[in-house]
């Protein structure tokens, strides 16, 4: 079993083209099922102690995994049993089939048992599950005292994490071969419970992956204040999220932080104010330009947004200055950090998973995207992405994006590039909110970045 840190993340076509360059090259779809049912069937001996097994097996090959899985229990000495919903319908599940040499128990008659294993659907669940299944597959999870997911749980749509029914969650989901989307994309990633990669020996890469923790360079000797990063904010009509924002970025690790705009009375006293002016942005040594927190959609947060823009800075772009975006691509290196209402504005006519969305929007506004939610996506317009996806709900609070746009600006700031420092702000955003426990403000958030960031080196 492997953790998911940092792999790569496939949709179903390409994991289908995986495996079939993997049966090309001479291992053929029973060989690699056999592989994912034993590994299945020893996680779940390890796991369970004895504890009696029902398999539920659909009628594909994540069925066929089932039957596998089942019958390496069984060899062990394992009390196991297994329900199915239909029969095999593909060769190598109904040889798995016919090497059970036990009963199989129809899915709706089935009793439960302490341990549930779900290899109804895998990635091969293309429509809503009828009542027929869905309503034993919940009775059996509900009554169960550990329920396993063979790939992904039964029931929910691989490619863009939907929901095709309304079944609980299971503890655990053993993604083979790869981490599908369904694995990390909302609702379905909160479905799979606990998630760790079998390794069947299917080769997989590719340019979206599940966010890992960066290895960050601590200050050398050499460093000066302006080395580390300096990080100008830029304060508009509520000051107090600018002020969040420039704390984010001073206890992200930049080595100076302006606040430029009028500023609340408690800030630290190591935060800079400064007027806001064009000459102030002008000062090459500003390795970064944070503008939207507070600042306000009238026409002086327009001019200061024109006048940040026009000042050639790498910029991270919130809040209401998304609002005040045109439609023209970035010209210098860019960070956008929309959630899911500001995303929806600006490029409401994308299609497909939040994923793809978030590449195309890339693309399109020629910046590091940073789609914010439970399932945050941080994509590049050359199509790599990252995804986040277990930050704690508790950053569902008011001024926790004014502090993340502030992190990721002093990594911007310290010398990271576009698609790395959003990867880092993100990572290190929601490492602090883990820290701070539940029911933190934003203000407390930002007072655990050092720690996070400690973490990290
Ligand atoms: N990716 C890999 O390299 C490997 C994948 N394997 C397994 O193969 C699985 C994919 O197998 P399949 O492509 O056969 O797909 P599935 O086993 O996920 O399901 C496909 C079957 O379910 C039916 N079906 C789809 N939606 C339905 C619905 N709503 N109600 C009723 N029936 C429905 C289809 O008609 C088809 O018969 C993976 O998830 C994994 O478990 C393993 O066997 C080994 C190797
Ligand atoms: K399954």
């Amino acid at each position: 079993m492997i953790r998911i840190d940092g792999q790569p993340i496939l949709d179903a076509a390409q994991m289908r083209a995986a495996e079939a360059q993997t049966i090309a090259a001479g291992t053929g779809a029973e060989a690699l099922m056999a592989r994912a049912g034993e590994q299945v069937a020893e996680q779940v001996r390890r796991l369970t102690a004895g504890a009696e097994v029902l398999v539920l097996c659909g009628p594909g090959n994540n069925g066929g995994d089932g039957y596998v899985a089942a019958a390496a229990l069984r060899r062990a000495g394992h009390a196991a049993r297994i329900a199915a919903c239909a029969s095999p319908t593909t060769a190598a599940a109904s040889a798995a089939r016919a090497a059970w040499m036990g009963p199989v128990e129809e899915l709706g008659n089935a009793a439960p048992a302490p341990i549930v294993v779900d290899a109804l659907f895998g990635i091969g669940l293309n429509r809503p599950l009828g009542a027929e299944i869905c309503e034993p597959l919940r009775h059996l999870i509900g009554n169960a005292r550990l329920s396993i997911a063979v790939d992904v749980p039964s029931g929910v749509s691989t490619d863009d994490g939907s929901s095709f029914a309304e079944v609980p969650a299971v503890d655990l989901t053993l993604a083979l071969a790869a981490v599908k989307p369904a694995h990390v994309l909302q609702p379905s990633a909160a479905r799979c419970g606990d998630i760790r990669l079998l390794d069947i020996g299917v080769e997989v890469s590719g340019p979206v992956r599940v966010a890992s923790a960066p290895q960050l360079r601590p200050p050398s000797a050499r460093d000066h204040k302006y080395s580390r990063g300096l990080v100008a904010v830029v304060a508009g009509r509520m000051p107090g999220a600018a002020a969040l924002a420039a704390t984010g970025a001073g206890r992200g690790g930049a080595g100076y932080v302006r606040l430029l705009g009028s500023a609340t009375d408690r800030l630290p006293h190591a935060i800079v104010r400064q007027r806001f002016s064009a000459e102030a942005l002008a000062d090459e040594r500003v390795g970064a330009v944070v503008i939207g927190p507070g600042l306000g959609r009238d026409d002086k947060a327009r001019e200061r947004l024109d006048l940040a823009r026009a000042s050639e800075r790498p910029m991270v772009i919130d809040g209401d200055a998304l609002h005040l975006l045109g439609e023209a691509p970035a010209r210098v290196p860019t960070i956008l950090t929309p959630h899911a209402g500001e995303f929806a504005r600006l490029f409401g006519d994308l299609n497909g998973s939040k994923i793809e969305r978030a590449i195309a929007a890339a693309r399109r506004a020629n910046a590091v995207v940073v789609f914010k939610g439970a399932d945050t996506v941080i994509a590049a317009p050359d199509g790599r992405a990252i995804v986040h996806a277990h930050a704690p709900a508790w950053l569902a609070t008011a001024g926790t994006g004014d502090v993340l746009a502030g992190v990721i600006g002093a990594q911007l700031a310290g010398g990271a590039d576009v698609f790395t420092a959003a990867a880092n702000g993100v990572w290190l955003h929601a490492e602090a909110a883990r820290r701070a426990g539940p029911a933190f403000i934003a203000d407390d958030l930002a007072a655990h970045l050092p720690a996070a960031l400690g973490a990290c080196l």
